[in-house]
């Protein structure tokens, strides 16, 4: 059986063993824990999970856009033939043309004081391009992304909704035609019916462009018509992988089926749970060796206590990292 982990043809991106932690008061946290997973040419990853998760240290850390001087980074991050973790920084700059970000929140990341042309011939620029060259460029970026270059390439970042804002960071990221956009929490900031609207612009430019799309979310009902395949993430870890039919119409691990069900969560440390239990939740602190998610599970026995559960196929064919997976189908879901 293929795993979802192991390289194929079409892979433009291999995350094997990569490991994040902080340091914090000079202790070590581990936000990202041995995660590996792979991403063809053209393929949606969508990858999930609540706050805190590790999902934006993923992303940054595929980039190599986390802060050097309390992070430690293990594993390996390879983009085609180049194994990006071994990269100078110099290098590793130029390497950006290929792989580039968007973030929640566009507006932060732009300059105040520069036009729109300006904003999105960033990455241009960096590249020497040529003047003539940088305009066409940008022209064409912002046609894109549904603008009139010329209507809006003179006028500035404020004058422009939070949905017009992250179509003008998606144009600044088309310009130097990557072929991976990792997209953190793109539409979470925006009005729902301007949220269709930015998605289903993602999606008809991946499609035109064969581009790769990494979407983070915190909301898997979000990532559902994005993604051939979703990762959940729980406390650092993948616990599930798959096709979106595996994930949503029988997805194997408990947590999976939490956030499907999306149980309203009271507060930090408190959910409720199906039948009106609470449920203290654990801290941020990984409990001491088994599974992360065994206090907050309602399937959690003796062994949960005991081993890491890792990734293994499942019978629908995704990988679970659980220890008493479910084979039924989600509630609601026919057989
Ligand atoms: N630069 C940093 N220094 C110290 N701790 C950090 C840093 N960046 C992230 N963390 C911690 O790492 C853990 C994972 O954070 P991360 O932002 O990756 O999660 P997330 O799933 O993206 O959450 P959210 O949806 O809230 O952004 C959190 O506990 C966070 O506080």
């Amino acid at each position: 059986m293929s795993s979802d982990i192991e390289p194929n043809d079409d892979m433009i991106l291999e995350v094997r063993n990569l490991s994040v932690s902080f340091s914090r008061g000079g202790k070590q946290m581990k936000a990202v824990d041995d995660v590996s997973f792979t991403v063809a040419a053209g393929e949606t990853l969508g990858l999930v999970g609540e706050s805190g998760s590790g999902k934006t240290t993923i992303g940054r850390a595929i980039l190599r856009l986390l802060p050097d001087a309390n992070t430690k980074a293990e594993g390996d991050v390879r983009y085609k033939k180049t194994y990006l973790n071994t990269l100078s920084n110099a290098d590793m700059r130029h390497m950006r043309d290929r792989l580039q970000m968007i973030f929640q929140d566009p507006l932060s990341s732009f300059n105040p004081r520069r036009n729109v042309e300006d904003i999105v011939a960033e990455g241009l620029v960096i590249q020497g391009r040529p003047a003539s060259e940088r305009k066409s460029r940008v022209e064409a970026a912002l046609s894109a992304v549904g603008f009139d270059p010329a209507s809006v390439a003179g006028r500035r970042p404020h004058q422009f909704s939070g949905g017009q804002c992250q179509r003008i960071a998606i144009a600044r990221s088309l310009a130097v035609e990557p072929e991976l956009i990792v997209c953190d929490e793109p539409v979470a900031s925006l009005d729902v019916s301007v949220q269709a609207q930015v998605i289903n612009l993602l999606q008809d430019i991946r499609e035109s462009r064969n581009l790769a799309l990494i979407f983070i979310s915190h909301d898997l009902a979000v990532v559902k018509n994005v993604s051939d395949r979703v990762a959940v993430l729980y406390m650092g870890r993948i616990v599930e992988i798959g096709t979106g039919p595996q994930i949503y119409e029988r997805p194997a691990h408990p947590y999976t089926r939490t956030l499907l069900e999306a149980v309203p969560v009271v507060d930090a440390t408190h959910k409720i749970e199906p039948d009106g239990k609470r449920t203290v939740m654990p801290s941020r602190n990984r409990p001491e060796g088994g599974c992360a998610f065994r206090s907050r599970c309602p399937r959690a026995s003796e062994v949960c206590a005991q081993n890491v559960p890792t990734l293994q196929p499942a019978p629908r064919g995704q990988m679970v990292a659980c220890h008493h997976p479910h084979d039924e189908p989600a509630p609601g879901m026919a057989a």
